[in-house]
């Protein structure tokens, strides 16, 4: 059978990050050996700014490539707690600066709007954009891209055909301020030939591997091992 996931440790954060970044940099460049362009998707939160970082100073032909987000907190733009922010901030940043962006929350947009937009904007490009690569992260609670365990819409994130749903983490602690999302589904990420999941920490490592063997309504994180034809790589920092 095949290995759902890869592990791939570091001890230090510039290890970790250039070494996320390189895959995500081959990805990209596979990709758009394909494709016009390439789409990244990436995740908010305290993790990935240094792998951001990393990857907006790899070679590549940015213009020709689309950087979204796997989620979205229902903010501005320029809020705190915007992944929007944090991609602008740490990615689209020199070269990489190039890239389009695509936030998933427009400005003062209704929630669910911006889901339906994010949905028919995918469907849309299909033909000359390439899903290159999904880039999830994940909290202590074992959710990946705001989904919650416990949340509202869980269950049918976890199986509609659709990319993007509307969550409400109301009550679920691990979503602090911001309980309502836009969350990239299974069927979101099933698609990415590339898909990785960046963790620090003993703590995180710890729920990563009891999450293997819990059901994805538990441990959401779960279902990144159970969509795509290719295994989840887990780029764990020790630091
Ligand atoms: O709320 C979120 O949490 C996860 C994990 O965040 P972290 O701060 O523990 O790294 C993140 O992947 C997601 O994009 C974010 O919206």
């Amino acid at each position: 059978m095949t290995a759902r996931h890869v592990w791939h440790a570091s001890t230090d954060e510039s290890t970790w990050a250039r070494g996320a970044a390189g895959a995500l940099r081959d990805a990209l460049v596979a990709a758009l050996a394909r494709s016009p362009r390439a789409l990244i998707l990436v995740s908010g939160g305290s993790t990935p700014a240094p792998v951001h970082r990393a990857l907006a100073a790899e070679q590549l032909d940015w213009s020709r490539v689309v950087v979204s987000l796997v989620d979205e907190r229902d903010v501005e733009l320029d809020a705190d707690g915007s992944n929007a922010r944090l991609a602008a901030e740490t990615l689209l940043t020199g070269a990489a600066a190039a890239a389009e962006f695509w936030p998933l929350r427009p400005a003062h947009a209704v929630l669910d709007a911006a889901v339906q937009a994010a949905n028919a904007r995918l469907r849309a490009a299909s033909g000359t954009l390439e899903l290159a690569a999904v880039v999830l992260g994940m909290g202590e609670d074992a959710h990946t891209a705001s989904l919650f365990p416990g949340s509202r819409g869980l269950a049918a994130a976890l199986s509609t055909a659709e990319p993007y749903a509307a969550i409400d983490a109301q009550g679920c602690a691990g979503a602090g301020r911001w309980p309502r999302r836009i969350s990239l589904t299974p069927a979101g990420w099933a698609g990415a030939p590339t898909r990785l999941l960046l963790l620090r920490g003993g703590a995180k490592r710890s729920v990563f591997e009891r999450a293997v063997n819990e059901d994805a309504l538990h441990a959401p994180v779960r279902a990144a091992l159970d969509v795509g034809s290719t295994p989840l790589h887990v780029h764990w920092c020790a630091a």
